[in-house]
């Protein structure tokens, strides 16, 4: 006979031995519950490394800015197991990107990240207000054909990228930490993972297959990757206007200003940001009082009267802010075992709001090539493979960029008699209403990313600009005027284009990496 006593221990034992390995089992089967790197050992000589390779991270993101936290999320969510680096995980408090436009909304839809505009106040943007010389027109996003849900959001940046780092750190697979990475870690040509300083000071080496750089727009990084031509036309200087009501309740207001444009639009239910375009390399000083005098002289006489006392005010107020306003078309050096994503790759005048739109398009379309690979370890292969990524993101992002670049340069005051043309042809142009606002303003918003509607109304605001110099009779002067139009015009454009590539751009089926499939080793 057996004893019941042992055949109780001997079930019991049978039965957690049993639950073990079928939670083992089940660990390793689900990407989503792959281990948090339970593996990782420091080793005396200070260098975070795996003692067992398996056990390192699939993707190393350096920075948890707009573009580093919306990828941790979207590749953890995929399954992937992510080391995310940034220097401060305190809530940023900057005065850039607040606008987010709608095809930048929908972008977060399709990340599933839409929640993360929730609970932080966020204000539903519907479209601009363009102002010129006292006359204003509004121009509203075309909407009608998306859900309701569906428009522009605009936000406390710190408070956006909050919540998108929460989310991606809620994920098992993805870990958040801070830390200052200070170099690529190179072997033979192929980015093995990144050294950096931890917060408590050590000196630390991750290692990863795929290290995706999202610094930002100073980028230590990006140098080995890609070829950055960066360029500053201007600054933007910051305010808050508070408890004010602007002209177009929901909207973006643009000022056709003279030096340049002036912009404001809410950033919570009390709060207003006022964006102060400055061209040129440096802006007047804060702290010995030139830039209060040059806000109050030279830019609140520009301001609708509606908002002018409390735009004073927020000069009083003294919480002045300044930026560069970067520009550089991306130019990468394909490199295995890392890629540039966000304002360390590509930036654009921030004018139109374009770059958190950007950076979460370029997301959609790397997860999307990333989604078939489930070992990301063949550095050369990847590389190749990734280089159609560049191709595939150019209909959104050229044209946001183009549009940027272009539209700054026109909504910047001249002395050249042709330019003024051309800047009062845009705002008669948009003011047209109908098919005249809404091809551009859907070009802004992202809603429409297609580089060749973007040429043809740029040139037909152009044409638009001859046709009323040269109506009723034209005058020797005003041809002249309008050939320097169309060539100035051209001179706007075309360099922009070209800096975009033109193939990519207008030919993207003729670029041999558009053909590219996953590796078949996969
Ligand atoms: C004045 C201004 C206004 C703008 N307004 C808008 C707007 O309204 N709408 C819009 O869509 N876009 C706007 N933009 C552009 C927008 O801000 C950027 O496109 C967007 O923030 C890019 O996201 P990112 O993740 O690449 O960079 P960031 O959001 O800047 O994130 C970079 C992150 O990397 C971290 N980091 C940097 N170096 C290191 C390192 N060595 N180690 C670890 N971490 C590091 C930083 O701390 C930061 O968190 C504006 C830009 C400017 C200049």
């Amino acid at each position: 006979m057996v004893d019941p006593y042992v055949l109780g221990w001997t079930l019991c034992s049978l039965l957690t031995l049993f639950s073990l390995y079928s939670l083992a089992f089940r660990r390793r089967a689900s990407p989503e519950k792959r281990t948090d790197f339970s593996d990782t050992v420091t080793t005396t000589a200070g260098q975070c490394r795996s003692g067992n390779r398996k056990g390192d991270a699939d993707v190393i993101i350096v920075g948890a800015g707009v573009a580093g936290a919306a990828l941790a999320h979207t590749l953890g969510k995929d399954g992937r197991r992510v080391h995310v680096i940034e220097r401060d995980l305190s809530e940023p408090d900057r005065i850039v990107g607040e606008l987010l436009q709608p095809g930048g909304y929908l972008k977060l839809v399709e990340l599933g990240l839409e929640d993360c505009v929730d609970k932080i106040d966020a204000q539903q943007v519907f479209g601009y207000a363009l102002f010129k010389d006292g006359k204003h027109t509004r121009l509203s996003y075309p909407l009608e054909k998306f859900h309701s849900d569906v428009s522009g959001r605009s936000f406390h940046n710190g408070r956006f990228i909050q919540r998108m780092r929460e989310k991606a750190a809620s994920l098992p697979n993805v870990r958040l930490e801070q830390g200052t990475v200070t170099s690529l870690v190179e072997e033979k040509g192929v980015i093995k993972g990144v050294q950096y300083r931890s917060k408590d000071g050590q000196e630390l080496t991750a290692y990863a297959p795929l290290t995706i750089v999202c610094d930002g727009c100073f980028s230590n990084l990006r140098r080995s990757l890609c070829n950055p031509k960066v360029e500053v036309p201007s600054y933007f200087v910051g305010l808050v206007l508070e408890n004010c009501e602007l002209p177009y309740a929901n909207h973006g207001h643009v000022i056709l200003g003279d030096p340049s444009p002036i912009l404001f639009y809410p950033i919570s239910s009390t709060e207003v940001r006022c964006l102060v375009d400055v061209p040129g390399q440096k802006v007047p000083s804060i702290s010995n009082g030139e830039m209060e005098k040059y806000l109050k002289s030279t830019v609140a006489p520009q301001i609708p009267p509606e908002i002018y006392d409390s735009f004073v005010a927020a000069v009083d107020k003294g919480n002045i802010r300044t930026m560069p306003n970067r520009s550089m078309p991306a130019d990468p050096h394909p490199t295995p075992g890392a890629l540039l994503m966000g304002d360390a790759f590509n930036m654009r005048h921030p004018l139109t709001g374009g770059g958190m739109t950007v950076a979460l398009s370029d997301i959609v379309v790397l997860r999307n090539l990333l989604k078939p690979l489930s070992d990301l370890n063949d550095a050369p292969t990847l590389c190749k493979y990734l280089e159609s990524f560049y191709t595939l993101r150019k209909p959104v992002a050229s044209t946001i960029n183009t549009l940027a670049g272009a539209l700054y340069k026109v909504f910047c005051a001249s002395p050249d008699q042709a330019r003024k043309e051309m800047r009062q042809a845009c705002f008669d142009y948009l003011s047209l209403g109908g098919l005249f606002s809404e091809g551009p303003v859907s070009l802004l918003s992202g809603l429409n990313p297609r580089p060749l509607s973007l040429v043809l109304h740029f040139f037909a605001v152009a044409i638009f600009g001859v046709g009323r110099l040269l109506l009723p009779f034209p005058s020797p002067k005003r041809i002249w005027i309008g050939a320097r139009l169309i060539s100035g015009a051209s001179a706007i454009i075309l360099p922009i284009i070209k800096a975009e590539g033109i193939r990519q751009m207008f030919f993207p089926a003729t670029v041999p990496a558009y053909y590219r499939t996953p590796p078949v080793s996969q």
